[in-house]
């Protein structure tokens, strides 16, 4: 007779469970394939996510019963997915690797065919295994410091169009951003070095335009350089960052991988810079309600690793698909030194940081001037956003453009209306003509 499959994975179901204060919990969401009862589906990813295969085994090593992961809640979302809840023995990984975190529970599971849909919505990590990751190596308050910003949004523009700039030109062009009030001048995530813009020759003049606006503004300037390359290459470009007195990188880390940012994580400790986190890639794979991973935890992953900004999105106002809810809810997990999911939430967990620095969530994709208090209102002022096309778009150029989101941020520091603001401000006056204007509820 033929092994019955479905008292295998049992062996990683029990409803009776009470995970100790030391484990990982993981809360996803399954839609189980046809013909699989929800107990089964979610007992075959306790199993292939720990230490489960498709079949019995002859051998049992000594660890095994002491590492097995066990799905222990159920919640019927009502529309043939649930909510699973699965505890997981903290020894299953290895301190302070993501990568090896991901490898299992963000790994095998997702392919398997008993399951139609797959979605990890949050992970609670126990201080213990939290606290063998470094975190940022700034944070929003050393990143503050840097900058000599006491208590305002931060500003960054990305030059658009994306790619096409000479060195010399990216310079001029950063040069009008910077003195026209942004603070730090943005690479786009896929301009790294290209033949027509190497990458030491656009970094020497920026440096050159920001001691430039520095020193007539009086105000400190920064460079998100984007480092994101092969691992060696990053390297050279982070030192050469370091060296030229810059402050900060940037790393598409979702495209550059988890261990490249942790790399990269460790040479900022070594040069003494903060880094951003470009999220380019994540909507392949967060977008589907009912699959993948949640931005959630990928930004909760990112902290960790140790980027000082991250890219979490716009409150419905921007161009890329955003709710203002959820991210409302990455700003928080961020940002919060105890992350508490609010009343009703099933989807995300309690989240206590121990001495993790908190992260600035950054506000990008289609903000102009018109739409920044808004983004205030929902996310605060512990944010940094970016507005590339909203400061390039500008009827008046980069510098006028540059203006008009400095004011938008008064304006909204004042509690004053972009409108009323906009009467004495010819440039926010020519940006709201162009744009339009979205009124903070
Ligand atoms: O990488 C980014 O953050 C984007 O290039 C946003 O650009 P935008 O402000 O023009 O949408
Ligand atoms: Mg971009």
């Amino acid at each position: 007779m033929h092994e019955h499959f479905d008292s295998i994975y049992l062996e990683f179901v029990d409803e009776s469970y009470k995970p100790g204060k030391d484990e990982v919990i993981a809360v996803f969401r399954v839609t189980p394939a046809q013909g699989i009862s929800i107990k089964d589906a979610a007992g075959r990813i306790a199993a292939e996510s720990s230490v489960g295969t498709w079949t019995t085994l002859s051998v049992k090593p000594s660890w095994f019963e002491k590492l097995k992961a066990k799905a222990y809640r159920f919640h019927d979302l009502g529309d043939g997915s649930w909510l699973v809840w699965v505890a997981y023995p903290v020894e299953l990984f290895e301190e302070g690797s993501i990568p090896n975190f991901a490898s299992s529970i963000l790994g095998n599971i997702f392919g398997m065919k008993a399951i139609a849909g797959l979605r990890v919505e949050d992970v609670y990590f126990p201080p213990s295994y939290l606290e063998t990751f470094p975190g940022p190596n700034k944070g929003i308050q050393g990143v503050r410091e840097i900058l000599g910003i006491k208590d305002r949004p931060i500003l960054a523009t990305v030059p658009k169009p994306k790619l096409g700039y000479t060195p010399e030109e990216y310079g001029r062009v950063a040069y009008e951003i910077l003195i026209g009030g942004i603070d730090l001048v943005k690479d786009d995530e896929n301009f790294a070095s290209q033949p027509f813009c190497r990458f030491e020759a656009r970094l020497k003049e920026v440096m050159k335009a920001i001691d430039r606006a520095e020193k007539e503004t009086g105000e400190r300037k920064g460079y998100l350089a984007n480092v994101t390359a092969p691992i060696r290459e990053m390297e050279k470009r982070i030192k050469l960052v370091a060296d030229y007195g810059n402050k900060f990188i940037m790393i598409d880390f979702l495209t550059a991988g988890w261990a490249a940012l942790q790399h990269a994580r460790e040479l900022a400790e070594e040069y003494d810079l903060a880094i951003h986190g470009h999220r380019a890639f994540h909507a392949a794979f967060t977008r589907n309600p009912k699959h993948g991973v949640s931005m959630f935890l990928v930004a909760k992953l990112a902290r960790m690793a140790g980027v000082d900004h991250v890219h979490v999105g716009t409150p419905g106002v921007g161009k890329m698909d955003a709710k203002t809810r959820e991210v409302l809810e990455h700003t928080r997990i961020v940002r919060e030194q105890y992350y508490r999911p609010k009343e009703g939430d099933l989807f995300h967990l309690e989240q206590p940081w121990s001495n993790i620095k908190p992260v600035f969530p950054v506000a990008s994709g289609g903000l102009h001037p018109g739409t920044l208090p808004e983004v205030i209102r929902v996310m605060g002022k512990d944010i940094i956003m970016q507005v590339g096309g909203g400061v390039l778009g500008h009827p008046d150029g980069p510098e006028a453009g540059a203006r008009a989101v400095r004011q938008a941020v008064e304006a909204a520091m004042k509690g004053i209306s972009l409108d009323e603001y906009a009467r004495e401000h010819r440039e926010l006056a020519r940006a709201l003509e162009k744009w339009g204007y979205v009124r903070p509820v």
